[in-house]
């Protein structure tokens, strides 16, 4: 039985719906990553928010695992490359909290510029401080939004509402779509110098980490406000600490850090900073909605095979699933059977599709060629890990489309080359979505491949058949099926048999010692 560990908080909808669609679930929160590393083995899909971090520690112990979910959008808590290496499906759940988030992040402007938290605290112990909480307006002030996807348009959105005057630096933002949101795109030395506000939207990467530092702070307006319910990694604490305590930074609003569980953090017990505990997903619409969709999306992949919102693979809706079934099947038999018949360094693989297969999702059934085309040669590869391992390995991958498929209504074909020779296989599928073979070197066939098949290549000469067939009934081995195929009498040929064993190695030995056989290889599909 598929089994899932829920190893965050997490809303009760998650496991209900894993329970409902057949999977096992253990709720176990609060793991040490020892204990997490110690029981991993055990489960296929492993189901997170933000406390839980996959690392490759914990990413090499998970022998099962086939997904990893993160019930929100930030997926820096996920070691992606180790998952991908491993072949582990990460997925995300991109809109579940947006709203919610941004509407934090407007609180937090709010609690900022009218001092909120600390005239609470003041009111309620009875000290009625009114001259000591002077605010600001928001009215006509600008907002610099830096990062404007999801969350940062929904916080302009909202702060046009204000009638804030919305500057945006994201390298990402299309002029069009600047304009349909109603906000200013700028470089981010423009939004620096002009924003009274100043609220971080982006994830943390190489081109993020430490952007607000003393140098950016310096380039910005005297007495600016920063927000940040995006990543503490984003910030230099220590920079933006020392820009309060000077009064060129007059607040700041934090609702993540750079290390967290926060529980001490050099911007605490400042008077002018508002500090939420990573609180910018928490309500319970967001909680509901991410908890629905990462069950829904991990039970599908791992029931359906169907990818939603996946950081390292190709997605496949849930129509798409079943209609490329098939196709998979056959892709997976097209690069497995190249796979076991190349014994040379391969350079380049070009999958043509035709006809139908031309209208599908290619992306997914390459993947899975690459599978099967690799792993003969190594081990744990699979459809997650295939593109990557063949890009590591220099290998050239191509596609292409054709809605002709000249004598077939669908066809795959593939085509390796080696250090030595180019080679190329093609299959369909008909009326009864049974993947056939039709042709291997160009030469034209029609086989089924079984469980064990024995691939010859010989010069077509009479005799052959028999001599084969004789030597294999000898051997105590029965043929199932017996394809033949050839470029022109007495040219090229090729024998595609299937078996209902294994053969032996002497066996095996005295197919290739027959007359006019050239190479034999046993395969396994
Ligand atoms: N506080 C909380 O509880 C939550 C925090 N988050 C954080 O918010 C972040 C943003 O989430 P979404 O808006 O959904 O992501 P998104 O992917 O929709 O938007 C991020 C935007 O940042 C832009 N970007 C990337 N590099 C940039 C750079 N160097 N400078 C400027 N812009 C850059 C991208 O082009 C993209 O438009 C997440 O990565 C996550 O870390 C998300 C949800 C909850
Ligand atoms: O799950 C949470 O509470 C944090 C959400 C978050 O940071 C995210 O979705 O990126």
């Amino acid at each position: 039985m598929v089994k899932v560990l829920i190893s965050d908080k997490m809303s009760p909808k998650a496991a209900e719906i894993f329970r409902q669609r057949g999977i096992e679930v253990d709720e176990l929160t609060g793991m040490s990553p020892e204990e997490l590393k110690a029981c991993i083995g055990n489960y296929d899909g492993l189901a997170i928010r933000s406390s839980t971090t996959a690392t490759a520690e914990i990413i090499e112990a998970a022998t099962n695992l086939k997904v990893i979910g993160r019930a929100g959008i930030g997926v820096d808590n996920v070691d992606i490359p180790a998952a991908t290496a491993a072949g582990i499906c990460v997925m995300n759940t991109p809109f579940g909290n947006a709203i919610t988030t941004a509407e934090h992040a407007i609180a937090m402007m709010f609690s900022l510029s009218r001092h909120i938290p600390a005239a609470d605290a003041s009111t309620q112990a009875g000290k009625w401080e009114k001259s000591r909480f002077m605010g600001v307006e928001l009215y006509g002030k600008t907002l610099g939004v830096i990062g404007c996807g999801n969350i940062g348009s929904i916080v302009a959105d909202r702060a046009i509402g204000l009638k804030m005057k919305v500057v945006a630096f994201d390298p990402f933002l299309s002029p069009e779509r600047a304009a349909d949101l109603g906000v200013e795109k700028v470089e981010l030395d423009d939004l620096f110098a002009r924003a009274d506000y100043i609220t971080l939207h982006t994830p943390i990467t190489d081109g993020t980490r430490n952007l607000i530092n003393a140098t950016n702070i310096a380039k910005m307006k005297d007495g600016v406000r920063i927000i940040n319910c995006a990543r503490g990694g984003l910030v230099v604490e220590e920079d933006l600490k020392a820009a309060l305590e000077s009064g060129k930074v007059a607040g700041a609003a934090v609702d993540v850090y750079s290390v967290e569980p926060a529980k001490e953090n050099v911007l605490f017990s400042l008077e002018n900073v508002v500090c939420t505990p990573h609180l910018g997903a928490s309500t319970t619409e967001a909680q509901v909605n991410v908890a629905i969709q990462v069950a829904e999306q991990m039970a599908d992949y791992l029931l359906v095979g169907s990818v939603t919102n996946a950081l390292n693979m190709p997605s496949v809706t849930a129509e798409e699933a079943p209609k490329l079934k098939p196709y998979m099947e056959l892709a997976k038999q097209l690069g497995s059977f190249a796979g076991q018949v190349t014994e040379s360094g391969l350079k380049k693989v070009h999958v043509e599709y035709e006809g139908q297969a031309a209208g599908l999702n290619i992306k997914p059934l390459t993947a899975i060629i690459l599978q099967g085309l690799l792993g003969p040669l190594m081990d744990s590869v699979n459809m997650v890990n295939a593109p990557i391992v063949a890009k590591e390995r220099g290998i050239d991958v191509m596609e292409s489309i054709s809605d002709k498929a000249d004598d077939y209504q669908t066809l795959i074909r593939l085509t390796v080359t080696t250090e030595q020779r180019s080679r190329d296989i093609a299959g369909t599928l008909y009326g009864d979505k049974r993947p056939r073979i039709v042709s291997i070197k160009g030469i034209n066939m029609e086989a089924e491949l079984g469980p064990h098949m024995l691939y010859v290549t010989n010069r077509d000469k009479p005799g052959f058949i028999g001599s084969l067939g004789s030597l294999l009934g000898e051997a105590g081995v029965n043929i199932a099926t017996f394809h033949l195929g050839r470029h022109e009498a007495q040219g090229e040929a090729i024998a595609l048999i299937e078996i209902d064993s294994s053969l032996a190695e002497d066996t095996l030995e005295k197919v290739r010692a027959l007359p006019h056989v050239e190479q034999v290889k046993p395969l396994a599909f």
